[in-house]
């Protein structure tokens, strides 16, 4: 252990105190490889920071220790943790993805790069494989930038380079993403720009063929630490692998039950082979939750055995066991919202929690638009927590594009984006000309734009505006070495972009506030610490991601997609639009691998919640543009049966006026007070009318009206049966396959064709039974 002389000057009681034995083991633990195996809530992320924290109170240099967390947000957070237990320290804590950067632009020459890079984020690569399209000659409407793109990301997160992706591709659609892959990596590294996969990719594979450097950072990176290891990718893997050879102190930390990145390349298998890999680890398992009630793990518990690929294990706490989970029945996912909004807003009112005490999770983003209004309407302060959003507007993509430029003057991206920008005279056919000029020289851009007097196909207005633009960011360029914000300012004033907004109408002037946001931005990056320069603030842009932007100190109700609530926790939650084809998504429903993956990610939304838990579904959802009856998720199915665990609490239909609304309304539960409507239902959810085709729901009417009980929900269908449905009218059941909330039917009407139910949400009448 390479030990400082000064160190050992933390106090180690003061570290240890208020952790369990279980969790004090872990933080102690000595040298070689460890494996933190456990449930969420319990203590996972705050035993790794204490470890943090302990191996530098042990004298362990800061720069020997590596901490890897999921978000920079999370990468804050521990690095505030760490700094109140030991002020002072350096420790690198980052993210695998600012950690790649920092290496790729640190050994930039030892690997032919140019350490002024620019990250093209997924519009940029899509862009550049539109492109690589087009040259190639094929179609990108059934070949897709996304489709192409993830095929791209695949090979780079499997560590293949073009060439070896070639010889691997076997089928017509692998073959097609192997020749784009070339074309596009070309063009990348012409542009000096790498994709979000490069900043892995390439530094693993540095690792791989430079053993020299590998070992160089090896014995830097004695001590690795990583958070929400369950959600690593191969070249994650292959990186961490490579970083921990001669030093194994490597610490991994994570629980299987939620990975929730499968779609985007993570591989379970890295946290359960670890122990294969690693036949020396220590393995540590946390059995008790600090976080919620035993009312919500017993629902997320029951839940998560649904899945048959995952290692069983229990989740005990000692928490007082609180109120039941509530599943909550809305007519509409309008009253969904204005309900959820209403109560949250009694419940402040009432003194009973602070707005910040409580989150909103959806989905997908798509869903967040009638709560804004919701929470407009009654005057509750609220933040979804949508990331990019301020910098996908178009006159902040400008701004950046010529940041980047300026950076970067290789980035012909960026150069396309704003040569005329404000308009200088510059024509499509005047591009033509200047990239041809561009590639028989192989030179950028920007630089042919500096010989367009040498291009005579060129002329007049176009020819001097390339000039101009030319001159602008070559004479820009000595403002680089000022601080970002006054480079900024700069920007917006010489390129004209700011006298442009100035004579428009009254959006442009929103448009010149939007990017005068980023001088500020850019004021308050530099303040933080003065060494930083206008690449590192574009560097953390681009590498910001959804809850990056939450600001968890002000007063309000925060509303997230699930994804992005991983590692967080809240008092009070609702997870709303728990329906079929929602959560599950649509996209999923096919594979049952994927439903897993669905569920262990309704499980890390419950296990988010730390004292109330409230499960959201409407019966009829406008969403895409269309009102569609729902079929209620098949997860509320899966949840335990028991009253006390697990309340249904039912305001649509005809208890949206009685005395269960206002019960709801009025703060308390329905149940707790006795009452429903004599017309109410209890116990069991409430159903639709079925959705058709397994997909998200069937278009219908748009008018919610009193949905009709079926009057047995364990009705046992079979084929040629026939039927009678509310709004299909008569028809045959011809096929029954699945079982449980799976089973799933199909019947042929008269009128309306063959449609497919979920068949215990079918609301059926059976008017004859086959012989
Ligand atoms: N020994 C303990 N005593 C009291 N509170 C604790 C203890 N250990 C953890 N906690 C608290 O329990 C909560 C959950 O801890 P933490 O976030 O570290 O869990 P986790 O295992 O990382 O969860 P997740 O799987 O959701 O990431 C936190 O509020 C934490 O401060
Ligand atoms: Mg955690």
């Amino acid at each position: 252990m390479a030990r400082e002389s000064s160190a050992a000057s933390g106090d180690e009681s003061k570290l240890l105190a208020d952790l369990t034995a279980d969790q004090q083991a872990a933080v102690v633990h000595g040298t070689g490889p460890l494996l933190i195996l456990a449930a969420a809530g319990s203590g996972k992320t705050r035993v790794i920071t204490r470890r943090v924290a302990y191996l530098l109170s042990q004298g362990i240099r800061a720069s020997n220790i590596l901490a890897i967390t999921f978000t920079n947000k999370a990468a804050g957070e521990m690095r505030r943790r760490v700094d109140q237990l030991v002020p002072g320290n350096r420790v690198t804590i980052t993210t695998f993805h600012s950690l790649g950067a920092r290496l790729l632009r640190q050994y930039a020459d030892r690997l032919k790069m140019d350490p002024n890079f620019t990250i093209y984020d997924t519009t940029d690569r899509n862009k550049l494989i539109k492109d690589a399209l087009d040259l190639a000659g094929l179609d990108n409407v059934k070949f897709t930038p996304d489709r192409i793109g993830g095929g791209i990301s695949k090979a780079k997160n499997q560590l293949l380079t073009p060439d070896r992706f070639q010889a691997t591709s076997a089928d017509y659609f692998t073959q097609v993403v192997a020749r784009i892959y070339a074309i596009y990596e070309k063009r990348l590294r012409d542009a000096n720009a790498v994709d979000f996969d490069d900043l892995l990719y390439l530094p693993a594979l540095a690792l791989k063929h430079d053993e020299e450097l590998r070992a160089e950072l090896d014995s830097r990176y004695q001590y690795i630490l990583i958070d929400e290891y369950q959600d690593t990718n191969h070249a994650q893997y292959e990186l961490v692998r490579r970083l921990a050879r001669d030093y194994d102190h490597l610490c991994v930390v994570g629980d299987p039950d939620q990975s929730i990145y499968g779609w985007r390349g993570s591989n379970i298998r890295n946290i359960l082979d670890f122990e294969r890999d690693y036949p020396e680890a220590t393995v540590i398992t946390l059995d008790r939750n600090y976080r919620s009630t035993p009312n919500i793990l017993a629902a997320a518990g029951h839940l998560i055995e649904h899945n048959v690929h995952r290692k069983q294990k229990s989740l005990l706490t000692d928490n007082p066991p609180g109120d039941p989970v509530r599943i909550l029945t809305f007519d509409t996912g309008l009253d969904e919202a204005e309900l959820v909004v209403e109560r949250i807003r009694r419940e402040v009112l009432d003194g009973k929690a602070r707005y910040r005490d409580h989150a909103i999770f959806l989905r997908i983003n798509a869903l967040s638009r009638s709560l804004e209004s919701a929470f407009v309407k009654h005057g509750v302060p609220f933040q979804i927590v949508k990331g990019l959003a301020f910098f996908d507007r178009k006159e902040n993509r400008d701004l950046l594009a010529y940041l980047r430029l300026l950076v970067n003057p290789q980035d012909d991206l960026s150069f396309q984006r704003v040569v005329n920008e404000p308009p200088r005279g510059i024509g499509a056919k005047s591009i033509e000309h200047l990239k041809a000029y561009a590639e028989d020289r192989q030179i950028s851009l920007l630089a042919a734009a500096g010989d367009v007097l040498k291009i005579p196909a060129i002329k007049g207005k176009a020819a001097a505006g390339l000039r101009d633009f030319h001159q602008l960011m070559t004479g820009l360029r000595s403002w680089l070495e000022q601080p970002p914000d006054v480079v900024i300012r700069e920007v917006i004033d010489r390129s004209g972009y700011r006298a442009m907004l100035k004579a428009g109408d009254e959006d442009d002037q929103e448009r010149l506030a939007n990017i005068e946001e980023m001088i500020t931005a850019a004021q308050q990056f530099a303040q933080e610490d003065p060494t930083r320069t206008l690449g590192n603030f574009l560097e953390q842009i681009t590498l910001a991601s959804d809850v990056d932007s939450w600001d968890e100190q002000q007063d309000c109700v925060s509303v997230m997609t699930l994804h992005a609530a991983k590692g967080l926790e809240f008092p009070i939650v609702y997870m709303l639009a728990m329906e079929q084809g929602l959560l599950p998504h649509e996209r999923s429903l096919a594979k049952d691998e994927e439903i897993e993956e669905e569920r262990r990610l309704c499980f890390v939304g419950m296990t988010r919640a730390m004292r109330q838990l409230n499960l959201c579904h409407a019966k009829l959802r406008e969403f895409r543009g269309q009102a569609l009856y729902t079929v209620p998720s098949m997860f509320l199915d899966e949840l335990p049966k028991v009253p006390t665990t697990i309340e249904r609490v039912d305001l649509s239909g005809r208890n949206a006026y009685g005395a269960a609304m206002d019960a709801w309304r009025r703060g308390g539960s329905p149940a707790a007070e006795g009452g429903w409507d004599d017309t109410g239902v209890r116990g069991r959810s409430s159903g639709s009318p079925g959705a058709g085709g397994g997909g998200y729901g069937s278009p219908i009417r748009p008018t919610p009206r009193p949905v009709v009980h079926s009057d047995d929900d364990e009705v046992q269908y079979r084929p040629g049966m026939i039927v009678e449905h509310e709004t299909y009218g008569r028809g045959k059941i011809t096929d029954i396959s699945g079982y449980g909330a799976m089973r799933r039917m199909k019947i042929r009407f008269v009128t309306a064709g063959e449609k497919v139910f979920v068949a215990q949400k079918a609301k059926l009448r059976i008017l004859s039974v086959p012989d």
